[in-house]
């Protein structure tokens, strides 16, 4: 079977099928989560947090994303691969294109950048140079010093329009598939129908055109923090490859994320 591809997922949102991503980091667990026949695998720089175990995704290197690419890779055979571009990996256009590539040479289908209108000029530029890119709104967790923690964002009117804004601009620059990130449910919702590439949800209600989650959340196994939108999905099944069915399941069902694990 061939690799998913975005035009697949773009299918997948005009069908009102609902996409189903989690991050992966190694050959082994990748493996599972494509034979599952999850969508999206991304090599997220939360593996600063949850593999590293630092208390934010700063000190993450285009080095380690690259070494856990190539490891997933190795075993992801239909699943799009995304990879994170790190803090300040992608400052300028120039230093993007020359990251973006290193990830892609590791085996990325596509690359991932967090913010809205000052990314703008590098995703049309990474685009026309034949990288696709994913975009991440909402918590941005590599702004965390700036944005003061992990908190929701556009509960106000302000903001929320920032955020419209910003997701209509990064999808008029190329962007092919945008990440919202602990914002209230029904900004979220406005956000997927205003836009026509797919928008994946995490901690941003059930009315996104797909979810995604860190698989350490998803499995209950996380050091430190369990935000309030993750979900143990080994507690109801008690074996990882069930789990990773049942998160699936649950997330076409639309029954997951739940009430419980949404901001209003
Ligand atoms: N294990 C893990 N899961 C993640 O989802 C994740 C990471 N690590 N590391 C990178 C970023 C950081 N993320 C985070 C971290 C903390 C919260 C958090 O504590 N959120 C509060 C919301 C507080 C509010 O109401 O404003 C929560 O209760 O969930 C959310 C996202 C998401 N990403
Ligand atoms: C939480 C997802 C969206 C992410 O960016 C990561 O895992 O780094
Ligand atoms: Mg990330």
């Amino acid at each position: 079977m061939a690799r998913i591809s975005v035009s697949h997922l773009a299918k997948m949102k005009t069908n009102n099928q609902k996409i189903t991503c989690i991050t992966a980091y190694d050959a082994s667990f990748a493996a599972i989560f494509d034979q599952a026949g999850i969508q999206v695998l991304l090599i997220g720089d939360s593996l600063g947090m949850v593999l590293q175990g630092h208390e934010s995704t700063l000190p993450v290197t285009v080095d380690d994303i690259k070494y856990h690419t190539t490891s997933v890779a190795s075993t992801a055979k239909q699943s799009l691969i995304i990879a994170d571009l790190p803090f300040m990996s992608y400052s300028t256009p120039a230093q993007t294109y020359d990251n973006a590539a290193i990830l892609m040479r590791a085996g990325a289908n596509m690359v991932k950048l967090e913010g809205g209108e000052w990314v703008a000029e590098s995703v049309k530029g990474l685009v026309e140079r034949g990288i696709p890119v994913c975009g991440h709104l909402g918590l941005t967790p590599q702004s965390v010093n700036v944005l003061g923690g992990y908190r929701v964002q556009g509960r106000e009117d302000a903001q929320a329009e920032k955020l419209l804004s910003d997701s209509l601009l990064l999808e008029a620059s190329g962007v092919q598939l945008l990440v919202l990130e602990c914002v209230p449910v029904q900004l979220a919702e406005r956000i997927s129908k205003a836009l026509t590439i797919p928008v994946i949800g995490i901690g941003a209600g059930a009315q996104t055109d797909g979810q995604i989650l860190v698989m350490h959340d998803a499995f209950g196994i996380s050091a430190g923090f369990c935000p309030k939108f993750s979900k143990n999905f080994l507690v109801e099944t008690g074996d990882i490859r069930r789990a990773v069915a049942l998160y699936k399941e649950q997330v076409e069902a639309g029954t997951f994320p739940a009430d419980e694990h949404s901001f209003y």
